[in-house]
């Protein structure tokens, strides 16, 4: 029988009513309490390395997940972290850089509704995290309302319902039918995971809507080693009076920082060179563009890459090359 670990961090999952609402209180070990069945699919032993509403996450505790992963490696054949759904896209994608190439699956679940309620997805996706952490599954995913959705691409899309998250330009890695596993793509994986372990926390976001104060953009790019602009539609930046976001930008970029323009729209991603409004910061800044990528993985990428480098051709040479097909390959 495989032999699992199962890592809590928190979230609906793991939560119970309390006065002041909805809060993580239950340990792993509870959790599968839930769910005898589970020792018929595998063997389960459990750490809890923190118990936290998801809001709550940070980086640090990204690191700690991955070095967690990295002290148990070789004891396991599977992992299944159970985490808060409203920052796993981003877990998931910083896990993606952080554990590269595992030929072991590293499954993240979670719930909508707390274990303990009668209308719980809790058990249908732990059971399902389960059954994943023992097939051929290589790399990180997320295993969620009977989808299983690559590391680098998810992003929650809804607030309340079980199906709280989608797959972002690119397709689902499997569903799971009647608990049997269907398994549409198998990434591709190397012998033994590589694992890292530094990030540059100095990344902000900031998203733009029509008619933004320009001395917004100052301010993050002064706090900042890398800021993402999220742009409109296939991105530019917005020039109008008492605005100069062009040459903050340019600025910013003589300093040394970063600048990744992307999009708010969800679906296709950016593509700067159509339209006048972005060209030029493609052409003559140099500006980073997200193309198809999803901004939680954009952000957790930064933060791996400026973890690593501050020279500018190998930061853009690393934010292009795909890692677990986080973004196309572009030739
Ligand atoms: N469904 C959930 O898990 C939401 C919760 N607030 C969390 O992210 O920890």
């Amino acid at each position: 029988m495989k032999k699992i670990l199962m890592i809590g961090t928190g979230g609906t999952i793991a939560s119970e009513v309390t006065q002041d609402g909805l809060a993580p209180e239950l340990t792993s070990q509870q959790l599968l309490e839930h769910i005898p069945a589970i020792s018929e699919i595998c063997e389960v032993e459990c750490i809890q390395l923190m118990n936290l509403d998801s809001t709550n996450i940070t980086p640090n505790h990204w690191r700690l997940m991955a070095r967690c992963l990295r002290d148990h490696y070789a004891a396991y054949d599977g992992f299944v972290i159970t985490h808060g759904t409203d920052t796993m896209a981003y877990t998931a994608a910083a896990l993606s850089y952080l554990v590269q190439g595992s030929p072991k699956p590293i499954i993240l679940t979670g719930a909508q509704r707390p274990i303990g309620f009668d209308s719980t997805d809790s058990k249908i996706n732990l059971t399902d995290s389960f059954r994943c952490a023992t097939e051929d599954l290589p790399g990180v995913s997320i295993v969620f309302n009977n989808k299983v959705i690559l590391g680098t691409r998810a992003r929650k899309t809804h607030s309340k319902s079980f199906q709280a998250f989608s797959s972002i330009n690119y397709p689902l890695l499997g569903v799971l039918r009647d608990g049997c596993l269907m398994r549409y793509i198998r990434q591709d994986c190397g012998a033994a995971p590589i694992f890292y372990d530094l990030l540059d926390t100095k990344v902000s976001l900031l998203k733009l809507i029509p008619g933004t104060d320009g001395e917004l953009l100052n301010y993050v790019l002064q706090r900042s080693d890398a800021v993402i602009i999220e742009s409109f539609g296939v991105g530019g930046l917005p020039s109008y009076e008492g605005t100069d976001f062009y040459s903050s930008v340019c600025a910013a970029m003589e300093q040394g920082k970063t600048v990744v323009l992307t999009t708010q729209v969800q679906n296709e991603g950016s593509d700067l060179l159509v339209y006048n409004v972005g060209h030029s910061l493609k052409e003559r800044l140099g500006v980073l563009e997200a193309y198809d990528m999803t901004t939680e993985a954009v952000v957790a990428k930064l933060m791996w890459i400026l973890g690593q480098t501050r020279d500018r051709r190998e930061i853009e040479r690393m934010f292009y090359m795909p890692v677990a097909h986080d973004i196309l390959w572009r030739a």
